[in-house]
């Protein structure tokens, strides 16, 4: 399993710091969707430029013109762009056909879908690398919520999938346990005093 860090800082200069601090331990570099709304693409190019070996992840949750915007952010230097599953089935076929035309990948985040199984099925036969079962930070924030669901829906599945939802050390065992290629964590390593150190558990935790 790839261990994935969701960069959820707002600026270019944060995010090459994180990257620094924690690119030993980890496989993909995440640009979160606030650092790129509020930096743009640039910060995709900062990145790869300072890191060409590892895989970089823009979280552009695009819903809409699919082809256009994972085709700009695969021309940054993007290898894999997210996609809603909540989008049309057109907006991921254009996203899919901007990744093969860069021999790069669409991820499909899941995230506010309700039938998460079904949809994970139909955007893996329209050509989505992988899933992401993915409950976002409001998500967590509510009453009842419970990270067991993305990983039943992950294993129920059986297609590629991530996990994303406030995943940590007591929790990423259970993610391998339950078949994800991906553990995407945010909030454990760069809300964290020593990123490093954190991400160095985490990472020590994937068997
Ligand atoms: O995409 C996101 C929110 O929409 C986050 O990057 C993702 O949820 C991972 O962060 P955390 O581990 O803090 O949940």
């Amino acid at each position: 399993m790839k261990l994935q860090v969701a960069m959820d800082v707002l600026t270019i200069d944060a995010a090459l710091t994180l990257a620094g601090q924690v690119a030993p331990y980890v496989d993909i570099l995440e640009l979160g969707t606030p650092l790129i709304k509020h930096e743009g693409l640039s910060a995709v190019r900062a990145i790869k430029d300072a890191h060409p070996d590892k895989l970089v992840f823009a979280d552009l949750k695009t819903m809409d013109a699919g082809e256009l915007e994972a085709d700009i952010a695969f021309s940054t230097g993007a290898d894999y762009v997210s996609i809603l599953g909540a989008a049309g089935d057109s907006t991921i076929i254009g996203a899919v056909k901007a990744a093969k035309a860069h021999k790069k990948g669409i991820v499909v985040d899941l995230i506010g879908v309700a039938d998460k199984v079904t949809r994970a099925k139909e955007v893996t036969a329209l050509g989505a690398v992988f899933v992401e079962m993915h409950a976002g930070l409001d998500e967590q924030a509510e009453p009842g919520f419970t990270f067991q669901t993305l990983l039943s829906d992950g294993e129920v599945a059986r297609v590629p999938f991530s996990v994303a939802g406030g995943i940590n050390a007591s929790t990423i065992a259970a993610v391998q346990r339950s078949g994800a290629t991906v553990a995407v964590a945010g909030g454990s390593i760069h809300g964290a005093s020593d990123p490093a150190a954190a991400a160095a558990e985490l990472k020590a935790a994937i068997v």
